[in-house]
């Protein structure tokens, strides 16, 4: 490990934040020694390997390997690496609780509170802590009292929430739109701590990108960022069931609307539903914020998002059950990719999760395929979401390493991930192993349809005319 003399940073979470995060800080600034520690084994040793990465984001094995062993670590010495950090980033992961008071609505900050309880118990000089994860507002506050219960040395509590993109990780640590840190600016302990980590991100980023606010602030504005991205989805999600009623065409509606210059082009994508480990989080912990507050309606308004977002997932799979003659008990059905986006195999709160959990509630047989998801991801994430053992599931679901292996024999192909390989497929050969007649569900809107419709298939597109040839109700 690096020497002791040089600024030395430690960063308690190797996820899909922190390993990326840490990687970029330690390819920008040369003369720091980074330092990411995990209680997971499992990861760790996949960090540190010469193979896959624990995550797939494009351009991270490169910014991995330039750094690796010469200012960027990986370790599952905790206490060592607190022990001799002068900032702590807590990276740790904060999701939706299952159990208890806010069921199913607020953060669990268990992780949080641990690793702030094992910083307080080994800390013995005076650290920064900085606030990674996604937090309700208040978190710092709350932790800034279990560290300073300790009475062994001074801490300062920084919020800087992270708003990297899957897929675009190293893009966005690279380029972002701006970096938020809260602190407490009115005590010269706190100004100086806010300084120190624009001080990092200085290296590389434009000061006017950097912005500084009051640690609440900082920690709303995160969920407010997630609140305001997945309300344009779902609203434009709301507006595609309306365009299929009245023959507008969605990719139509949302470019007239986006060239208006105060809305904006970005994220007015019809799709399946949005996925992914944060909005439905975020926003549920939103809801959860605002009724504890007494904000009964405000909460209602947030929720409205999710629940937006989970009728359109049902009602794509209802096009699917009504398209394929109102059964698709015994059929065969291809899902063409798992993970929640693209350029990404992670599958957290992903569509394609819901979509074939009430397929396989209908008896269909699904034959799924993603070119990044681990197989056994697969099994793990429809087991949990589905009512049947996995002696049932393995009768009903089958997992192809070939988009082509999937569509053969199927009755229907059903789009959840836009990868970009979909569009290049052999759509004749495809055809040819299909059952006839064939058809497609695109949840994306990536493929050709008019195309699609010349060669035979029967297609149906999230907020587009309707193919006259698809049964509905
Ligand atoms: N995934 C994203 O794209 C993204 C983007 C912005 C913000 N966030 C937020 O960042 C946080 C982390 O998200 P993630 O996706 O990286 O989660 P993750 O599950 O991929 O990683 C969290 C890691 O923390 C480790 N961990 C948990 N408790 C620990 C402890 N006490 N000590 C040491 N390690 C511990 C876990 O083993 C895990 O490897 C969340 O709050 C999330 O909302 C995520
Ligand atoms: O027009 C759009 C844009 C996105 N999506 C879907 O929305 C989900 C989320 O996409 P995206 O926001 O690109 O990915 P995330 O990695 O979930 O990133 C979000 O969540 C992160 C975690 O908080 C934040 O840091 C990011 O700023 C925020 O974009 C995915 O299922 C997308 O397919 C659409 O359906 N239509």
């Amino acid at each position: 490990m690096g020497s002791t003399s040089r600024f030395q940073i430690c960063c308690i979470g190797a996820g899909y934040v922190g390993g990326p995060t840490m990687a970029i800080i330690a390819k920008k600034c040369p003369t720091i020694d980074v330092t990411v520690v995990d209680i997971s084994q499992r990861r760790i040793d996949a960090w540190n390997s010469e193979a896959d990465l624990p995550i797939y984001e494009p351009g991270l094995k490169e910014a991995v390997m330039n750094t690796r062993g010469k200012n960027l670590f990986f370790s599952t010495d905790i206490d060592g690496a607190i022990e001799k950090a002068h900032m702590i980033f807590v990276a740790v992961n904060t999701p939706t609780k299952k159990d208890g008071l806010g069921a199913g609505r607020a953060a669990d900050l268990t992780y949080w509170e641990l690793a702030a309880r094992r910083i307080a118990k080994v800390a013995k000089s005076p650290k920064i802590i900085v606030e990674k994860s996604t937090v309700p507002i208040k978190t710092a506050e709350a932790i800034l009292t279990v560290l300073n219960a300790s009475g062994k040395t001074r801490f300062q509590v920084l919020s800087n929430p992270e708003f990297l993109a899957e897929g675009t990780a190293v893009r966005d640590l690279e380029s972002p739109d701006r970096i938020l840190i809260g602190g407490n600016l009115k005590d010269e302990d706190g100004t100086a701590a806010v300084e120190k980590l624009v001080d990092i991100y200085s290296h590389w980023v434009p000061r006017e990108r950097i912005i500084t606010t009051n640690v609440w602030s900082s920690e709303l504005s995160k969920l407010v960022a997630n609140f305001f991205l997945a309300q344009r989805v779902s609203s434009i999600n709301a507006v595609s069931a309306l365009c299929e009623s009245s023959g507008a065409d969605v990719d139509e509606v949302s470019t007239a609307v986006g060239l208006d210059s105060r809305i904006g082009s970005k994220f007015l994508k019809a799709s399946v539903g949005f996925g992914g480990s944060c909005f439905q989080k975020d926003i549920l912990n939103l809801v959860y914020l605002s009724e504890s507050m007494g904000l009964k309606d405000i909460a209602e308004y947030f929720h409205w998002v999710v629940k937006m977002n989970d009728l359109q997932k049902e009602r794509f799979v209802s096009r699917i059950i009504h398209g394929l003659f109102n059964t698709v008990t015994g059929k065969r059905i291809a899902i063409l990719g798992f993970a929640f986006k693209k350029d990404t195999g992670d599958t957290r709160e992903s569509a394609a999760i819901s979509v074939c959990q009430r397929l396989v509630d209908e008896r269909a047989h699904l034959d799924i395929y993603d070119p990044k998801v681990e197989e056994s991801q697969i099994w793990q994430d429809i087991s949990t979401a589905s009512k049947m053992d996995r002696l049932e599931l393995e009768k009903l679901i089958h997992i192809s390493s070939s988009p082509y292996g999937a569509a053969q024999g199927s009755h229907a192909l059903v789009v959840c991930t836009e990868w970009d390989e979909f569009q290049d497929l052999d759509f004749e050969k495809i055809l040819s192993i299909m059952e006839k007649p064939a058809f497609i569900f695109d949840g994306r809107n990536i493929l050709n349809h008019e195309y699609l419709r010349k060669l035979g298939f029967v297609v149906y597109a999230i907020g587009k005319p309707l193919d006259p040839r698809l049964n509905v109700v």
